[in-house]
């Protein structure tokens, strides 16, 4: 048998399932990745929306990622939810500790039903302690416009503010278009001199809740299993599409995303 890929999470619990850590574990099952986690805070939500939110302890958090890291290790590595500046300080320094080289971003900041889940304060921590250590950024439009203080309503805008974010410190912005209008998304992939655009269809659905943390986990289980950037992004594009189009019916809001997708 080849050698199992490791990858980790850190961020925070969804108590519906669908967002969170427990799509990101899914996810990472369901690529053949060997998923551990480090939980940053709870949260009370279901397909309706978010009502509770409490953070861990930031020791918590950082003994979580310590004692796995220096166990087990990982391949590549995710943080989604994070909360409060404290909290991603100590989250970077666990990452530079452990020399963990593959980590990918996702700057989750707002649930779709607009539950707060990272204080205002603390975009600066992001951006400081961070955006520097990440292989990868993941922002959906409403979080690139906060990054890079830039309105974002076409593709060339979306381009601008990948050139600010990256000189954030990332070494990839990949910036989702989910929340642009039209019939077809453009995601845009910028290494720092060259963009990539990739367009797919837009499925007519409202089942799209964790589709972020679902995408960033299927691109932190591939860059995990060794798969080059590109064709990594790609292949977590074509997951995120087919668990979209095949969502579960569940709940009586916003569904989760169909997490036993076919990886292609
Ligand atoms: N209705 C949809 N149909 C197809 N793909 C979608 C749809 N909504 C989002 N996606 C894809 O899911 C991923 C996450 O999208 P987005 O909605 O922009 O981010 P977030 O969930 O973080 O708000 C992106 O790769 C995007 O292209
Ligand atoms: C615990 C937790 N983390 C992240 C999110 C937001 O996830 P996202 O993939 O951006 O999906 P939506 O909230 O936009 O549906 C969350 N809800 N909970």
């Amino acid at each position: 048998m080849n050698r199992l890929a490791k990858a980790m999470t850190i961020a925070g619990s969804d108590s519906g399932g669908g967002a969170g850590i427990q799509a990101d574990l899914k996810t990472f099952h369901q690529f053949g990745v060997y998923g551990t986690s480090a939980i940053t805070a709870v949260t009370v939500q279901n397909t309706l929306g978010v009502t509770g939110v409490y953070p861990l302890p930031t020791e918590a958090v950082a003994q979580q990622m310590h004692e796995v890291l220096r166990d087990i290790g990982t391949d590549a590595a995710k943080t989604g939810m994070l909360f409060n500046a404290e909290i991603i300080e100590a989250v970077s320094r666990e990452i530079s500790h452990f020399d963990v080289k593959k980590l990918v971003v996702d700057p989750v900041m707002i649930a779709k039903g607009g539950a707060k889940l990272l204080q205002d304060e603390a975009i600066a921590a992001l951006k400081r302690f961070l955006l520097p250590l990440a292989e990868v950024i993941t922002p959906n439009l409403p979080e690139a416009e906060f990054l890079s203080g830039l309105r974002i309503e076409t593709p060339e805008q979306m381009r601008e503010a990948a050139r600010a974010i990256h000189q954030m410190g990332p070494r990839h912005v990949m910036m989702k278009g989910g929340h642009l209008q039209g019939d077809a998304i453009v995601d845009i992939l910028y290494d720092g001199r060259d963009f990539f655009e990739m367009e797919h269809e837009r499925v007519p659905t409202r089942h799209t809740h964790g589709t972020g943390c679902t995408f960033s986990a299927a691109l932190t289980a591939e860059l995990a299993k060794g798969t080059p950037l590109v064709e990594a992004v790609d292949r977590a594009n074509r997951f995120i599409v087919e668990a979209i189009r095949t969502a579960p019916q569940i709940g009586g809001g916003h569904g989760p995303t169909n997490h036993w997708a076919a990886v292609k």
